[in-house]
């Protein structure tokens, strides 16, 4: 059975941010995920996390300004210096809350325009310089361009070249089965030629990014198959409930 961490951007909302800790471990979770947790002291985060005896699989890099649209700073001009601040920022969150992974997010750009991929590789050259010696590892996530509409890294094949590219264990793929299945479908394919470069897989339903199980992927088959690759990491329920969180969870007590 993989293992299984709560998003607690999307789950749990029913409660304010710092309540949704418990919540997720009362719900029967062992880890948990978010985007950003920088509007809160990491001290206080590490605590949440800690009183509700769950890890952390991973949280974002910071994104730039999200309320006003932005999406990551890695591939947009002119932001480099506030990108390499960032990874500063990133990191001191995640030795504090005992993050293993930290999200790189590219930003808006233009993937073909080739000054756009120097820009991008040399970020994330950089952050890997940054983090590795910390024991912080990097991921770097293709997301469909119907959520988000003209995000950088927008292809699977894109995504794995560049991390070989890089060529550094401590950068690997996020691997979102709601994203792969909009931008490519072929999705246990995908896994299974994808796994060595995998660090982390996050879930959702397609096309409503609900609950596993309530699309058009037969998940469950998923999950055998992520099992059988032997993926040890967490898989991010990185889903919309489509109603209450609690109601929403008779997937999980299948497994
Ligand atoms: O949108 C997603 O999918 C994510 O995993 C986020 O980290 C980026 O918005
Ligand atoms: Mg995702």
């Amino acid at each position: 059975m993989p293992r299984f961490a709560a998003n607690l951007t999307m789950m749990f909302n029913e409660h304010a941010f710092l309540d949704r800790f418990q919540a997720a471990a009362d719900a029967g979770f062992e880890a948990v995920e978010f985007l950003f947790p920088y509007d809160h002291p990491a001290e206080l985060v590490a605590d949440k996390l800690q009183r509700a005896g769950l890890s952390q699989a991973l949280f974002n890099m910071p994104p730039g300004n999200w309320h006003a649209g932005e999406r990551g700073l890695a591939a947009v001009a002119g932001r480099e210096a506030e990108f390499r601040a960032s990874v500063d920022t990133a990191l001191g969150y995640a030795k504090i809350i005992g993050s293993p992974l930290l999200h790189v997010m590219a930003g808006l750009a233009d993937r073909r325009d080739p000054a756009a991929m120097t820009r991008y590789l040399d970020a994330l050259q950089f952050a890997v310089d940054a983090t590795e010696d910390a024991g912080v590892g990097l991921v770097i996530e293709p997301i469909n361009g119907r959520d988000m509409p003209g995000y950088f890294l927008d292809d699977f094949d894109v995504a794995l070249d560049i991390v070989r590219k890089i060529d550094r264990p401590s950068l690997r793929l996020q691997f979102d089965i709601y994203h792969r299945q909009i931008l490519h479908g072929d999705v246990i394919m995908a896994l299974r030629s994808m796994m060595p470069w995998i660090a982390h897989i996050q879930v959702a339903s397609v096309p409503k990014r609900n609950e596993p199980g309530t699309g058009e992927l037969n998940d469950a088959l998923i999950f055998s198959e992520i099992d059988a690759l032997g993926y040890d990491g967490f898989v991010g329920c990185e889903y919309r409930p489509a109603g209450t969180t609690e109601d929403g969870l008779s997937w999980l007590k299948a497994w």
